[in-house]
């Protein structure tokens, strides 16, 4: 069983992530986590600060010569900023009469859509700054990182990951060509990580017009596990499923409000004779017409292509700021605004896809076990080998 933990606040000193239960002899570079940040810096529509943010890594434990030992990983991630924040974001006491200014000074003017007014019911503070530092999404680098390893892990057994944004608030990439892992570099270079130029212009166009009205926007991305072999899951308990699984760790992210797995929302409007996915034997393998299902059928793999979509909501910390209360007076005022994102749906698909690889993993090793890598690999492949021939299915690959 995979686990994995992180700890840390948007403006605290680091931020700290940590992997149990991964097999030795996995390989891991700090570039290969360094690679997953920028990318997860980037995308037309982020704020200031992931313009000199450097998600600073030091692989802590549980990594020796480039490689897993299979005790647990722990990564830390430094924020750049911390020195601005040394005494708000003190461990130590501070004296009232040091907490002033932006900074410093209570936040007491709550943003709709954020953590800010229920965190400052539920856990008794008087000022938001407590509820932001730990609900902000600066906490996802660490799951990007995590992530990170656990696609390294994958990538050993020929699983490979591949994400892009289909739409930004009404724009929509209706193209059906799917993106391969072989990709990535081409993704990496559009502003939004869109595989279509057409429907990436219309994108960038709507985030400069929310930017420029004040205003902030969402949308969806959709993950594509490609080489998953078939009988990942299962169907036994609701617990077990993958389909399960990969929407708690979904809606796990920041602003996430809606999963689709495959089709989603679209077979919901269908009939069930052009919902399903027809088998077809060839070359000794069955495969299937259509990926309408998702690659995932009664909570298990079934060997096509994984598809998630996790939508996101519009960034709550919104410009033209909305109507709330001032939580000091009683009084009716606007929502308090610093520096923030416009859109993050493209660093939100790079999360998605970090949590995704995590949940891939963790039910590979539930299916195969192994303490080394290797183990894993030939449990994985004796499986698939002892599977009878009329049974066999082709494994999309990418
Ligand atoms: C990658 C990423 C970046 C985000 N950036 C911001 C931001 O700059 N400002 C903001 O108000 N919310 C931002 N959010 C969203 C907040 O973290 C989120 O709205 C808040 O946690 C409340 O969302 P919830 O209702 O889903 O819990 C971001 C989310 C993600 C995933
Ligand atoms: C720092 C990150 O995202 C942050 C997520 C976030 C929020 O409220 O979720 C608010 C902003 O933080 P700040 O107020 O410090 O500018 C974003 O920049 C990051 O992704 O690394």
């Amino acid at each position: 069983m995979l686990r994995w933990i992180t700890a840390g606040e948007s403006h605290g000193p680091e931020l700290i992530g940590v992997l149990e239960g991964l097999p030795a002899g996995v390989p891991v570079l700090a570039e290969d986590i360094q690679d997953g940040l920028a990318r997860r810096r980037l995308g037309y529509g982020r704020g200031a600060r992931m313009k000199f943010e450097q998600d600073e890594i030091s692989l802590s434990t549980g990594i020796r010569h480039g490689l897993s030992q299979g005790g647990p990983i722990a990564i830390r991630i430094a924020n750049t900023e911390w020195p601005k924040w040394e005494t708000v974001m003190s461990a130590a006491p501070v004296a009232a009469e040091d907490l002033t200014g932006a900074r410093g000074a209570a936040l007491t003017r709550p943003r709709p859509g954020h953590a800010d007014f229920t965190g400052m019911q539920k856990y008794n503070f008087d000022d938001a700054r407590p509820v932001l530092e730990r609900a902000s999404a600066r906490e996802t680098a660490t799951r990007v990182a995590l992530g990170q390893v656990a696609k390294n892990f994958l990538r050993e057994l020929g699983i490979e990951l591949v994400t892009h944004t289909v739409a930004i608030g009404p724009v929509q990439n209706t193209s059906l060509e799917l993106p391969k892992p072989s990709d990535v570099e081409k993704l990496d270079t559009d502003p939004v990580r869109c595989f279509d130029k057409e429907a990436s212009a219309q994108m960038v166009a709507e985030i400069d017009d929310c930017h420029s009205s004040g205003d902030t926007i969402g949308g969806v991305t959709e993950t594509l596990v490609y080489g998953c072999p078939p009988g990942i899951g299962s169907y036994v308990h609701s617990d077990r499923r993958l389909d399960a699984q990969l929407a708690g760790a979904i809606m796990g992210i920041q602003a996430m409000k809606s999963v689709e797995i495959g089709d989603g929302i679209d077979t919901t409007r269908r009939r069930g004779s052009v919902a399903h996915d027809e088998m077809l034997r060839e070359d000794g393998a069955v495969h299937r017409i259509t990926d309408r299902a998702g690659g995932i059928e009664g909570g298990m793999s079934n060997g096509e292509i994984i598809r998630v979509r996790a939508g996101m909501k519009p960034i709550s910390t919104v410009p033209r700021a909305l109507q709330t209360i001032d939580t000091a007076t009683g009084d009716a005022t606007t929502a308090h605004h610093q520096r923030s994102d416009v859109c993050a749906v493209p660093a939100a698909g790079v999360v998605a896809e970090a949590m995704v690889a995590l949940v891939i993993a963790n039910a590979v090793l539930e299916k195969f076990g192994g303490d080394s890598v290797g183990e894993t690999k030939r449990n994985m492949e004796s499986y698939l080998a002892a599977i009878p021939e009329t049974l066999r299915s082709r494994i999309a690959r990418g």
